[in-house]
């Protein structure tokens, strides 16, 4: 495979522009698709997208456009930039107007409610492709600091390695260097779970704790994301690369993490639709994925603690001061 010509990206808000730039100056042609109509007119026009990356500037090699059948015409790669709970919805609206033998690429971090799917499940269910046609983008990828041109890693999995090592091509950069992987469980399980752990963080920071209290749950929070993906087939190893462990501590680390955000209001006392509200309609996937990854896990019969407790404060009225007595106070245990 040469290098793609066309790449469609579906979805313009935080992470989807973001990634649209990256594989603009990674030297491709991308049509990147807006919900709405205006904010595809405000970036042809001012090559700009205020609304989630204010400052900036987005490659001329970058048009924008409300019509997914002109984004994804003849388009090499189809990246799917939407949250994951509303993957399918969307997909199901684009079936039809997919390329043959395009690679679909999600870039969704979550576990869908109800079938409890991880999303490339979902894609490949939806738009009705083998599973050696779909790939996923993971990693520590804070958009704004990739905006900014800020060097990252990242990993791009796909069970056809080929195709892997294509979109590993397409979007690599002076300032973005992806690694390949095929475990694709393992990537996207990893995905899912950092996003809880940093609900779990931001909750401890509104209650005040420090850097042990943080570090103890990335750690913690990382073996029961591992416990979860090797019950569910994916290497262990992954859990320690760029995907796993990387993702993990950027997310639960960084002020710029929607997720921990939100669990920080939640540790300050504010209610669901107080944080909700606060986000201003940008996603923090951990607040659904808490239900469906405790689900997932209670269905393989793996322990999930901090991924339990998150699920209790965000759905069920526990409140943050006792959710971190009752995990403190768990049955004691070996490492
Ligand atoms: N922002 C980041 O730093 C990163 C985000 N991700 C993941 O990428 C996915 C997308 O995230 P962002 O672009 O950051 O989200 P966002 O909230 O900034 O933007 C979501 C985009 O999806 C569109 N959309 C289409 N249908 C929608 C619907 N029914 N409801 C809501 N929005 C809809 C919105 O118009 C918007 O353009 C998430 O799964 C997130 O976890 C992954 C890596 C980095
Ligand atoms: O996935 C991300 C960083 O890799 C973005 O995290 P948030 O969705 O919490 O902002």
């Amino acid at each position: 495979m040469g290098q793609p010509e066309r790449i469609a990206v579906l979805g313009a808000g935080s992470w989807g522009t973001t990634f649209a730039k990256v594989l603009a100056d990674a030297g491709n042609d991308v049509a990147l698709w807006a919900r709405r109509p205006q904010v595809a007119q405000e970036i042809n026009e001012t090559r700009c997208n205020d609304s989630y990356l204010p400052g900036v500037e987005l490659p001329e090699r970058l048009r924008a456009t409300d019509d997914a059948a002109e984004a994804v015409h003849a388009a090499e790669f189809v990246v799917l930039a939407v949250p994951s709970q509303t993957l399918r919805e969307n997909l199901a609206g684009w079936q039809p107007l997919l390329p043959a033998d395009t690679t679909l690429v999600s870039l969704a971090k979550g576990v869908e409610l109800s079938t409890l799917k991880r999303m490339s499940q979902v894609v490949a269910e939806v738009a009705d492709v083998p599973m050696e046609r779909v790939a996923v983008v993971s990693g520590p990828n804070l958009a704004k600091e990739i905006a900014a041109g800020q060097p990252t890693a990242t990993v791009v999995a796909c069970p056809d390695e080929e195709r892997a090592v294509a979109l590993q091509k397409a979007c690599f950069t002076s300032y973005f260097r992806p690694y390949t992987n095929t475990d694709m469980v393992g990537i996207e399980i990893s995905g899912a779970c950092k996003n809880v752990i940093a609900l779990a963080c931001g909750i401890a920071a509104g209650l005040g704790f420090g850097h042990n209290t943080m570090s103890s749950l990335i750690t913690r929070g990382l073996a029961e994301t591992a416990r979860l993906g090797v019950a569910l087939g994916a290497d262990q190893m992954t859990f320690a690369g760029l995907a796993g462990l990387g993702d993990l501590v950027a997310t639960c680390s960084s002020p710029l993490s929607r997720n921990r955000t939100f669990g920080e209001r939640l540790g300050r006392g504010e209610t669901l639709a107080q944080a909700q509200e606060a986000a201003h309609g940008q996603v923090s996937e951990g607040v659904k994925s808490c239900s469906s990854i405790r689900q997932l896990a209670d269905r393989h019969g793996v322990e999930m603690p901090i991924t339990d407790v998150v699920h209790r404060v965000c759905h069920e009225g526990l409140e943050p001061g006792p959710a971190t007595a009752e995990l403190l106070g768990r049955e004691r245990k070996a490492e």
